[in-house]
C-alpha cells in the first residue's frame, strides 16, 4: 500500500463530537499541513456534520483579490472527504457540482459545513455550503462519492520526495 496512506485505517476510529479531524495525509492539497501550496483546511466534527472556518490566501487568487473558482471547489471537495471519517469507509468523488453565489474574498474568513444527505449502497450523496461568518452564503456544493476498496489507492505513484516549487 502507498505508505503515505499507511495509517489511514486508524483514522477511521470513532471521532467524538466537537473534535478536530485528522488531515487525509500530510501532502493533501486540501488539508495536508506539509503541502506549501495547499489550503491547510482544519475541520471539526459537529454532530453528523463537518465544519471549518477558512481563509483563502494570495496563492489561490483568480481575479485580483478574489479566490479562484477551482480553489473554492478544491476546498469544498476536500471538506466532503472529511465526512468519510464519520461514515467509516474510503470513497472518492465521482461528481461534484458547485454553485458560486458571490465572490469569495481573499483574506476573509468563511464558515463551511458539509453533511451526508443519502447513504445508498456504494453511493454517498453529500452537500455543503460556504458562508460569510454569521451571514450570507457565497457557495454551495453537492457531490456523489463512491465507496472504494483500499486497493483503489494503490494506483497512485508511491510518494516520491516532493518537489513543491
Ligand atoms: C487504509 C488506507 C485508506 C486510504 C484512504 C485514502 C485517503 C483518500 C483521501 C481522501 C481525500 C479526499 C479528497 C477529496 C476527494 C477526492 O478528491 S477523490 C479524487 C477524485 N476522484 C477520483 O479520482 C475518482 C476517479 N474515478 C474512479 O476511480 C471511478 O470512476 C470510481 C469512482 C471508482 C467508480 O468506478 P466504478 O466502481 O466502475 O463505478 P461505476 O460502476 O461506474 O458506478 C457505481 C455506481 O454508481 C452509479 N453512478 C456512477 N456515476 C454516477 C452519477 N454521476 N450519478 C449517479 N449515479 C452514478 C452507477 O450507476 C453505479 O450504480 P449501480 O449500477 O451500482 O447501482
Amino acid at each position: 500500500m502507498n505508505s503515505i496512506l499507511g495509517n489511514w485505517a486508524e483514522k477511521f476510529r470513532p471521532h467524538p463530537d466537537g473534535t478536530q479531524l485528522p488531515p487525509h495525509h500530510g501532502h493533501c492539497l486540501g488539508c495536508g499541513p506539509d503541502n506549501p501550496h495547499g489550503h491547510h483546511l482544519v475541520v471539526q466534527r459537529r454532530g453528523e456534520e463537518v465544519h471549518a472556518v477558512h481563509r483563502f490566501s494570495e496563492r489561490h487568487m483568480g481575479a485580483p483579490g478574489i479566490a479562484h473558482g477551482g480553489a473554492v471547489a478544491t476546498v469544498l471537495d476536500d471538506l466532503f472527504g472529511f465526512l468519510l471519517y464519520l461514515t467509516g469507509t474510503p470513497a472518492v468523488t465521482r461528481q461534484l457540482e458547485v454553485r458560486y453565489d458571490a465572490p469569495v474574498i481573499l483574506g476573509t474568513s468563511y464558515e463551511l459545513a458539509a453533511r451526508v444527505v443519502r447513504d445508498d449502497g456504494r453511493k454517498l450523496f453529500v452537500e455543503a455550503e460556504m458562508s460569510e461568518v454569521g451571514g450570507t452564503t457565497v457557495a454551495t456544493a453537492s457531490a456523489l462519492f463512491l465507496k472504494v476498496d483500499i486497493a483503489h489507492f494503490d494506483r497512485g505513484a508511491p510518494p516520491a520526495p516532493v518537489d513543491l516549487d
